[in-house]
């Protein structure tokens, strides 16, 4: 009886470089091919961003004004949510990120609603013919609890973003009292959006 092997070489064969294995010859060719497939074009991005907690400024969470005693310092109104969805997009497509946009040294930008900055991205996607296939996020605070405001901020980010409710979630999480977050010395925020691109001729 043959015995097994339990290994084996890998069938890829490992080819010294070739003017047709490398560079944009190979790029073009994968590209095309997707093409004639006539397949929609996916993307995924993801964003985080971190706020310092201050006294005597609103908490602003996607869009949303949060009953609290403190809010987040920044140079726009820190709105620690929309900047990490933001960045996302931004990944998503290669097209950098919220500072290079937005920068924090503009003062056009100061205090700026965060809202008009992650529509107007968002406004420039959809020129592109993105759509948003779904957005999920987490906010990282110890304080307020976030229960009863996830449903509102999930309400707004399909406001803001126009798009049905079901393609969004929000999460929470707690800094479980270790470190910045923890302390409640910072608010952070995470979140990963995918976004379709239909094919040129349609599907
Ligand atoms: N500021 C927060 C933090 C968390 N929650 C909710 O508590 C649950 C447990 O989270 P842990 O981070 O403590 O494991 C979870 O369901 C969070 O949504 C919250 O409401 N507000
Ligand atoms: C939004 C911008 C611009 O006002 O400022 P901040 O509110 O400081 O936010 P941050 O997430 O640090 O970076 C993006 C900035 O360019």
């Amino acid at each position: 009886m043959a015995r097994r092997r339990l290994w084996s070489t890998p069938d890829l064969q490992i080819q010294s470089p070739s003017a047709e294995w490398s560079g944009t010859k190979r790029q073009a060719s994968r590209k095309d091919e997707h093409n004639m497939q006539n397949l929609p074009e996916f993307r995924v991005g993801e964003g985080c961003d971190v706020h310092r907690t201050i006294a005597d400024r609103p908490l602003i969470l996607g869009g949303v004004t949060v009953d609290c005693d403190f809010g987040l310092d920044g140079h726009s109104d820190a709105d620690v949510l929309l900047h990490a969805i933001i960045d996302a997009m931004l990944g998503a497509t290669g097209q950098g990120d919220i500072g290079e946009w937005f920068p924090n040294t503009d003062a056009k930008w100061k205090n700026a609603d965060s809202v008009n900055l992650i529509q107007h991205v968002w406004n420039s996607l959809i020129s592109g013919g993105w759509q948003l296939q779904n957005l999920d996020c987490t906010i990282c605070c110890e304080r307020p609890r976030l229960g009863p405001w996830k449903p509102l901020i999930r309400q707004r980010l399909a406001e803001i973003l126009d798009v049905p409710e079901d393609r969004i979630n929000v999460k929470a999480k707690s800094g479980e009292a270790v470190g910045p977050v923890g302390r409640g010395e910072a608010i952070t925020a995470q979140a990963v959006v995918l976004l379709a691109k239909s094919p040129k001729n349609g599907v």
